[in-house]
C-alpha cells in the first residue's frame, strides 16, 4: 500500500515537471528500482546548444523528503546509462533518502571534425571542459552544462534545496575534482573513483585538454586538479578517492600518487583508499559505491 501510493507520488511529480515545461525536460522512461524510480530525461541544453539526455534516481519516499543530491559524472564512453545500470548505487541512495543526477558525457547529434573517430575525443569524452577550438567551442561546454544546466535542473525542476555533492569515474573523476575544487559553494563534498587527477600530464588528457583547449597548457591549468590544487582551490570538506591497484589505466593516465602529494602540499585534506586486485570496471565502482554514498550522506547532514 505504502509502495503503490509512493509511486503514485513520484509518477505524478514526473509528470508534472514534463507537462510544466515540455520544451525544457522531457520523461523518456522510468524504472521502479528499490521502491523508488530511476528515470531518463533529455532537455535542451544552453551550454551545449543541443538535446542533452540524463538519468535520475529519487527515492520512494519522493523528491520532498530528500535528504540530499549526487551529482555522478561518468567516463569516456560512457553515456547516462552506464552508472545508473551499473554502479549498483539505488539501494544505497534509498537508504539515506538521496537523489542521483547522472549526466551523458558529451554533446550528441553533431559532426564536428574528428568527433567520432576515437573512444578518448569528441563524443562520449567530453572531459568536462569549456571548448575553446573551432567548432567545439560552440558545443563541448561540459563544465558550463555541468555547473549551470544540470545544478539549475536540480534546483529548478526537481526542487532540489538540500545539500549536493559531486562524484564520478575516471574522466568523471576529473570533472568531479576539478568542478567540486572550482566551487565549493555548490557541492558539500567531492569524491572519485579512479580519477585522471593530472591530465595535462597525462596521455588521454593531453589529447582531450589540446584537442579542446588548443596547445596552450597554461588554459589546461583551470581543468587540472593538481594545478587547481597549487594554485588556491581547495575544498573545506575532506576529498575521498578509491583506486585499485590492478587498474590498467593506474598509475600512468591517472597520477593518483602526485595527487595525493598535491593534497598535501596545498593542506586539502584527502582520504585515499588504495584497493589491492580491483581493475577500472564498474565492478570495482559497485564494490565501494556503498562507502562512497555514506561519505557524501554524512557531508551534507553535517552541512544542512
Ligand atoms: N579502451 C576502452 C576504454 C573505455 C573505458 O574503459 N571506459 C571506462 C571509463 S575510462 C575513463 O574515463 C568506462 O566507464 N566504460 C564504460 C563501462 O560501462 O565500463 C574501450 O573503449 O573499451
Amino acid at each position: 500500500m505504502t509502495i503503490a501510493i509512493s509511486t503514485a507520488v513520484v509518477i505524478c511529480f514526473l509528470l508534472h515537471v514534463t507537462s510544466k515545461d515540455r520544451m525544457s525536460i522531457q520523461l523518456l522512461k522510468s524504472h521502479t528500482c528499490y521502491g523508488g524510480t530511476v528515470a531518463f530525461w533529455s532537455h535542451a541544453s544552453a551550454s551545449t546548444q543541443t538535446e542533452m539526455r540524463f538519468s535520475t534516481f529519487i527515492p520512494e519516499c519522493g523528491i520532498e523528503c530528500v535528504q540530499g543530491a549526487l551529482i555522478w559524472l561518468s567516463g569516456l564512453t560512457c553515456t547516462e546509462e552506464n552508472a545508473m545500470s551499473k554502479a549498483g548505487a539505488q539501494q544505497h541512495l534509498a537508504k539515506h533518502h538521496m537523489m542521483m543526477i547522472c549526466p551523458d558525457t558529451s554533446p550528441r547529434g553533431l559532426n564536428l571534425p574528428h568527433e567520432h573517430d576515437a573512444y578518448d575525443f569528441g563524443s562520449g569524452a567530453g572531459f568536462y571542459v569549456d571548448a575553446t577550438t573551432e567548432g567545439y567551442r560552440d558545443h563541448y561546454n561540459m563544465y558550463s552544462y555541468i555547473v549551470n544546466d544540470v545544478v539549475g535542473l536540480l534546483r529548478t525542476y526537481f526542487k532540489i534545496n538540500v545539500p549536493v555533492s559531486i562524484s564520478g569515474h575516471s574522466m568523471g573523476g576529473h570533472g568531479a575534482l576539478t568542478i567540486g575544487l572550482k566551487h565549493p559553494e555548490l557541492f558539500a563534498s567531492i569524491s572519485a573513483f579512479s580519477p585522471i587527477t593530472q591530465p595535462s600530464q597525462s596521455a588521454w588528457g593531453q589529447k582531450a585538454l589540446s584537442g579542446y583547449l588548443s596547445n596552450d597548457p597554461v588554459s589546461w591549468r583551470n581543468y587540472d586538479s593538481c594545478a587547481l590544487l597549487d594554485s588556491g582551490h581547495t575544498h573545506p570538506h575532506s576529498i575521498l578517492i578509491d583506486q585499485g591497484l590492478d587498474d590498467e589505466f593506474y598509475p600512468a593516465q591517472l597520477r593518483t600518487a602526485e595527487f595525493e602529494a598535491t593534497c598535501d602540499r596545498a593542506k586539502q585534506s584527502c582520504i585515499i583508499n588504495y584497493q589491492a586486485n580491483y581493475d577500472h570496471s564498474y565492478y570495482f565502482i559497485a564494490t565501494f559505491m556503498k562507502q562512497h554514498i555514506e561519505f557524501h550522506a554524512r557531508a551534507q547532514e553535517s552541512h544542512l
